[in-house]
């Protein structure tokens, strides 16, 4: 228990982030044209090394000449560990103007990561005069990450999200596998010679979860790889949902819809929200703090639970 309330998190939908490769720039308009929250462009994994200037002078282009609607626009950059990062930002800081929204800080093991890249951030909006702080969100993808995952959700204020992604985790912690998210055929229990297979990235997505919500911060499920695998996805994406996260990356066009529809509360479960909330407004004006719903309890816990449905869905609305 803790007397501090808990922040709450941007008010804006992040049900499906579309990740693109910055040096693929006929993608761009298709994205833009999509029907995700939020728009990924990539300077980092899907970049051949090469490539990177060229990347970035597409991306910076672009974010001034495609129409990006009503969407949250985020760049990803480069990690620290690489030769890349600082140019990607000052870069795009100096040259893409103010509709970038976000940059997304690969590979992040601790705080100070984080704080790095705001100094210099900090330092060229100055210089420039930008008006409009750029936000940030994060991958937790390595045993670093995940061990420090709480203090990275404190870093800055410019944190808004944060994602597992779930290849370079995997690569990280030595995992023997080369899925991107999902299922892993060898990580079942065995009962009675029948086997379950239980979901090796819930502990991670868990603490994530408990890191974003204590800091007001959403967490957001990473790249699911086989996109042929629409039930895969929607698996994958379902549990994610129920643990607390607010919506899933798309690594292909045809992922979109399916985040989308994970992440939008259906009409009835918003609908038995409403009446969960009806139904102790009743209980209230008798006086009593819990009652009887469709025959299980409900008491004023249940009022946080039904509203964090109603409220995702009201936003959505809007947007
Ligand atoms: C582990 C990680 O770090 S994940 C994040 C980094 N990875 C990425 O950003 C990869 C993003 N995805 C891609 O690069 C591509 O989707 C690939 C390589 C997986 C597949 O590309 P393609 O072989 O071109 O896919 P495919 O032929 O199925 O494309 C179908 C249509 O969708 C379009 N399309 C493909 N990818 C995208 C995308 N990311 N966004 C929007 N449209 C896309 C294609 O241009 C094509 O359009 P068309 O019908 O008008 O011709
Ligand atoms: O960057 C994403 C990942 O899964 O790795
Ligand atoms: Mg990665």
């Amino acid at each position: 228990m803790s007397f501090r309330i808990q922040p709450a998190p941007p008010a804006r939908p992040n049900r499906c982030q579309l990740f693109g490769p910055g040096s693929r720039p006929a993608l761009f308009p298709k994205m833009a044209g999509s029907a995700a929250d939020v728009i990924n462009l990539d300077l980092e994994d899907s970049v051949a090394p090469a490539d990177k200037p060229a990347a970035r002078a597409n991306i910076i282009a672009a974010i001034g000449a495609v129409d990006w609607g009503t969407k949250t626009l985020s760049v990803r950059i480069n990690g620290l560990d690489t030769p890349f990062w600082y140019r990607d930002v000052v870069d795009l800081l100096e040259q893409a103007g103010d509709r970038l929204d976000m940059l997304m800080i690969p590979k992040v093991g601790c705080a100070a990561d984080v704080y790095a890249v705001d100094a210099l951030v900090t330092a060229v909006e100055r210089a420039m005069g930008r008006a409009r702080p750029v936000a940030f969100e994060v991958i937790i993808e390595s045993a670093a990450g995940i061990s420090h995952v709480e203090e990275i959700a404190a870093a800055s204020p410019r944190l808004q999200a944060m994602s597992l992604g779930a290849a370079d985790f995997a690569a990280s912690m030595g995992m023997q596998t080369t899925g991107i998210g999902g299922t892993q055929e060898n990580y079942y229990m065995l009962r009675e010679g029948v086997r379950h297979w239980p979901d090796p990235w819930h502990w991670a997505q868990a603490a994530i979860v408990a890191a974003c919500r204590t800091h007001g911060i959403l967490p957001v499920d990473g790249p699911f790889g086989d996109f042929s695998d629409d039930e895969g996805y929607r698996a994958q994406a379902r549990r994610s949902a129920t643990l607390g996260m607010v919506g899933k990356w798309a690594i292909h066009p045809k992922q979109v819809a399916l985040a989308n529809e994970v992440f939008t509360p259906s009409e009835a479960t918003v609908a038995e929200a409403r009446e969960i909330l009806a139904a102790m407004e009743a209980a209230s004006a008798r006086g009593e703090g819990a009652t009887v719903f469709k025959g299980r309890l409900v008491d004023i816990a249940s009022i946080k639970q039904a509203e964090v449905i109603v409220r995702q869905a009201e936003m959505i609305a809007v947007s």
